[in-house]
């Protein structure tokens, strides 16, 4: 059982009198090997003791700090580009980039952000948070300096996780066409966010079977020596060793296929050998890949032993690696036993998750049924068709996704899934805003780009128990469909024994009142709901229906309202354009039923920086203070005896 760690009782109080010395990467190149390997443990430590009170990637980040400062060594940034997939490995280099001093608002409202950012430093190269585009960047970064007569290096680092998404590729085989100085750091941990799968990861960590080696180099042998003249010398070459057979036949030539120099694979921790290795590689010509191996998390015991866990993770106590252990059950874990015990009853439901079993929750699904379970690596446009797949012939493929990450795989859900009417459903986790991860991860396009494709189905509940009832629906449902929920804890309410279908289209009333009518999706329910009370105590009622279903709306709940009060409000924690509340206006005006006033509550037309949830929903007006707060000002004309709320900052 974990202790119940209190963040607010970690104090940073660090020594680090070397990284107090580096203002700049100029600063490193001075140091001997020596003392950057103590800047190294000094940049764990900080970097361990500041995650532990603001949450963070600790230990993709640990793995990195030798990767960093010998990139950092040898190459000279911001001139020579370093561009970080994913760049949630980024705190190395954020430390010797002048923001030593400003590290400890990582991640925070208005701090420096876990990921590399074009607009916070010009040795942010290019901006990340979702993988597999460092290759691809770097690739247009290097051809630019080619068309520019520009002789400066460009760097991709990425790891072996990310190698796994279809992009990564792609630009391997442009690179090996185009044939420019590009040098790619493979950072290779064998670990994704869980362990890496798929053949090529075995691939890389040449956990080839000695049986497919032997037959490798039979076939290979025999091919040499027909032929004529060269192929006996080769033939002979390899047979000194299975070591050079090995290192001949297993990732290098892979890379060598794709017209790569391959280097590798080399001890990523050894300071001298990577500071070695980065020279030679910036001394030759045409694309070359760098293999180096990491161990994530190193240099903390409990990150080393638990890497997954450690991946990101919230506050902890930095002596033992122990969280706070919440009360209420998340979406995401709600999510998961449900769909395990749906499972039970209907063969036809298959899960898959694009490398992020314990994010969604398929882990307990994949425990108890792991033929029944893909984890298809970094690749959610494979996830989608590859579902589709499965759905025409006959299974329910639950496609479970991050809101952001499905991003990537709209096309597929237009043309291989809502097209052909197939039955996949798409369980879409971290639907809204996430906090501190910010921009790059916050799920909050998802309503509008789903809502206009034909065929689809899209509901948000309000709670978790709705989640439950929404997914027994979405297993029923003969075509696709997709519900969205919110990241981390769910309201709490308790669960009822069996998850129920609810009639697709229909909404909930849930408080009636003559003065506005407040129409909330998702988790803006709860936030309505205590609006309505708020505004209560103040003598406005508020009539409160829980929408449910985006598509296709209840226009006629939401009509009958609408006619009936002064205001209508819509909340969403989505974009408001295209959105929730567009949804309902489009509908309304269609069947003539708008009213005199509507409001839509939501995202502006703008990134919404990272920073706490609460804090994002209060500037963002989306809390229940936010709403009645709106509810107010617009019915302020009406009702002139109430006051107004300071208009927050960035509404
Ligand atoms: C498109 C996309 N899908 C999923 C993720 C979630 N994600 C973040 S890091 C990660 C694993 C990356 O593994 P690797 O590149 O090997 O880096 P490591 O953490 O091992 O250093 C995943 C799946 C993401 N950021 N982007
Ligand atoms: C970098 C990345 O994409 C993931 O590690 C993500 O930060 C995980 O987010 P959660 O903490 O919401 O699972
Ligand atoms: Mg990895």
């Amino acid at each position: 059982m974990e202790r119940n760690f209190d963040p607010k009782q970690v104090s940073i109080k660090i020594d680090t009198p070397l990284l107090q010395t580096i203002d700049s990467p100029a600063d490193l190149k001075r140091l001997s090997i020596k003392e950057l390997e103590t800047l190294a443990e000094e940049i764990r430590r900080v970097i361990i003791q500041t995650t532990a009170c603001t949450g963070g990637h600790v230990a993709p980040n640990l793995g990195v700090v030798e990767l960093t400062l010998a990139l950092h060594y040898v190459f000279d940034a911001p001139t020579d580009r370093i561009v970080w997939d994913v760049g949630h490995q980024c705190y190395t280099h954020k430390l010797v980039t002048g923001r030593r001093d400003r590290f400890h608002t990582l991640r925070q409202w208005q701090g420096i952000s876990g990921f590399p950012k074009r607009d916070e430093s010009h040795y942010d190269a290019f901006g990340a948070g979702h993988a597999s585009t460092s290759i691809s960047a770097a690739l247009g970064m290097a051809s630019a300096k080619h068309l520019k007569g520009c002789p400066s290096r460009i760097i991709a680092v990425i790891g072996d996780g990310s190698m796994t998404g279809g992009m990564a590729f792609e630009a391997l085989n442009h690179a090996g066409d185009l044939g420019r100085d590009l040098i790619v750091v493979l950072n290779d941990n064998e670990m994704s966010i869980s362990p890496n799968v798929g053949a090529l990861s075995s691939f890389l960590s040449r956990k080839l079977s000695s049986r497919t080696v032997m037959s490798l180099k039979r076939e290979v042998e025999n091919t040499l020596k027909a032929i004529p003249g060269v192929g006996s010398n080769i033939v002979q070459l390899l047979k000194k060793s299975e070591e050079s057979f090995l290192s001949f036949f297993t990732p290098g030539m892979l890379f060598q296929a794709l017209r790569f120099q391959y280097i590798g694979p080399i001890k990523g921790h050894r300071l001298d050998r990577l500071i070695e290795t980065f020279k030679t590689a910036k001394s030759l010509k045409g694309p070359v890949l760098i293999h180096v191996g990491t161990v994530k998390g190193k240099g903390y015991e409990p990150a080393e032993r638990d890497p997954a866990r450690f991946h990101g993770i919230g506050c902890f106590d930095p002596k033992t690696g122990e969280t706070r252990k919440e009360n209420v059950p998340s979406y995401t874990a709600v999510f998961g036993r449900c769909l395990t015990e749906l499972a039970e009853k209907d063969p036809r439901i298959v899960a898959i998750t694009a490398a992020m079993p314990q994010g969604t929750g398929l882990d307990v699904f994949a425990q108890v049924y792991p033929k029944r379970f893909f984890d298809v690596g970094i690749a959610e446009q494979h996830a989608v068709t590859f579902a589709a797949g499965l759905a025409a012939e006959g299974y329910r493929p639950v496609v479970a996704v991050y809101s952001t990450f499905l991003q990537r795989a709209y096309d597929q859900i237009v043309h291989d899934v809502c097209l052909q009417k197939l039955p996949v459903i798409f369980a879409m986790d971290r639907g809204g805003l996430v906090g501190e991860d910010g921009p790059t991860h916050h799920g909050v396009f998802d309503m509008a780009y789903l809502r206009h494709i034909p065929n689809m189905v899209v509901m948000a509940p309000k709670d978790e128990n709705e989640l439950r009832h929404m997914l027994k629906t979405a297993v029923l449902q003969q075509g696709p469909i997709a519900l969205r929920y919110p990241r981390g804890q769910g309201v709490g309410v308790p669960l009822d024994p069996e998850p129920h279908a609810l009639p697709i289209g229909v909404a909930e009333l849930l408080r009636e009142g003559d003065h506005v009518t407040l129409v909330a999706v998702g988790a803006m329910v709860m936030e309505a709901v205590a609006a309505a009370e708020i505004l209560a105590r103040e003598g406005i009622e508020a009539t409160v229906i829980n929408a449910r279903f985006v598509k296709p709306l209840d226009v006629h709940l939401i009509g009958q309202w609408a006619s009936k009060t002064p205001l209508l409000v819509t909340v969403e924690e989505n974009v408001r354009q295209g959105g929730f509340g567009s949804a309902v206006l489009e509908a309304l005006s269609e069947e003539g039923l708008l009213p005199r006033r509507v409001l839509r509550l939501g995202i502006p037309d703008t990134f919404i920086p990272h920073g706490h949830l609460k804090k994002l929903r209060r500037e963002l007006g989306l809390d229940a203070e936010g709403i009645a707060h709106s509810v107010r000002h617009a019915l302020v004309a009406t009702l002139p005896a109430i006051h107004e709320a300071p208009v927050r900052a960035i509404r």
